[in-house]
């Protein structure tokens, strides 16, 4: 399928899903959010595929939500349609994915990358919610999710203010996990994503599922679904052939089962 506003790739085990708006510092629009929709299936369909990256270009991860195509909607049309619902389901990925941001990320921009499962950022990268400006407030999950990642000073003064975090702040108040080289950008996302596609797969999906549980359940309630996961991992021929290669000292081949 040709995509009007995305580049879909096959990196080796990584799909790389690259946002292709350029004109208009790629905006999210609801062509761009079905597209990603039908794209993250085709990944999530295909056993070849470990993990995602998803990125953006030199100077704009994602400018935000289309603000030309939001400007005219009225309370019913936004209520009725659930506008920005459908990004939720784009949030429920079950196999890793990973944020390559350079530029910007404000707005929806922001938002789409914390649905990822880590944000590695450029050293140009700035991140913000600017919806405030326009007289709106996130409605992508931003003041949810910048809360959990940053905590609630940061992010009342992020939403609040609308002002930018650039990478180094971000980094320094938990947004992302790492900052490289714009030009390494890519390069460092896509060996990240090689690396868990590499993992044994249900090791993998449950990993992530349970440290998303931690952002919803009590202390006590976690380490409890994590214990139940971590025994499940006992029945998977991965467990076995991981073991077995650490101790006879060569790279485990996982399988997948
Ligand atoms: C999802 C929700 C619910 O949370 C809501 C949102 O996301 S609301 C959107 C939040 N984002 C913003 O408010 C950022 C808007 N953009 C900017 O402030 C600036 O474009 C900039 C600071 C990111 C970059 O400035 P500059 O380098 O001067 O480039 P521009 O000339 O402004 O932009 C180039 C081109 O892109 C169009 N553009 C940029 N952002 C958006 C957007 N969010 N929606 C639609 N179009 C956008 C901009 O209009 C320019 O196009 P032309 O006017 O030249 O055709």
């Amino acid at each position: 399928m040709a995509y009007e506003t995305l580049i879909i790739e096959k990196r080796g085990a990584v799909g790389l899903i690259t946002l292709n708006r350029p004109h208009a510092l790629n905006a999210l629009n609801s062509i761009l959010m079905h597209e990603m929709e039908e794209a993250l299936a085709r990944f999530h369909e295909d056993d070849a595929i470990g993990a995602i990256v998803l990125t953006g270009s030199e100077k704009a991860f994602a400018a935000g939500a289309d603000i030309k195509e939001m400007k005219d909607l009225s309370f019913t049309d936004a209520y009725l349609g659930d506008l920005m619902a459908g990004w939720d389901r784009i949030a429920a990925s079950r196999k890793p994915m990973i944020a390559a941001v350079s530029g910007f990320a404000l707005g929806g921009g922001c938002e789409l990358a914390m649905m990822c499962d880590f944000i590695i950022a450029a050293d140009n990268a700035k991140f913000g919610q600017p919806e405030i400006t326009l007289g709106i407030m996130p409605g992508m999950g931003g003041s949810q999710r910048l809360t959990r990642a940053v905590g609630k000073s940061k992010a009342m003064d992020m939403a609040l203010t609308g002002r930018m975090m650039d990478a180094v702040e971000a980094e320094r108040a938990g947004l992302v996990s790492r900052i490289v080289p714009v030009d390494k950008l890519l390069e460092e996302a896509l060996a990240a994503a090689a690396k868990i596609a590499g993992f044994s797969r249900p090791a993998v999906l449950m990993t992530k599922e349970s440290v998303n549980r931690a952002l919803e359940t009590t202390l006590a309630e976690g380490v409890r679904f994590e214990r139940r996961l971590f025994h499940a991992l006992f029945a998977t021929e991965d467990q076995k052939e991981g073991m077995a290669a650490f101790v006879e000292k060569r790279k485990p081949a996982f399988r997948n089962l």
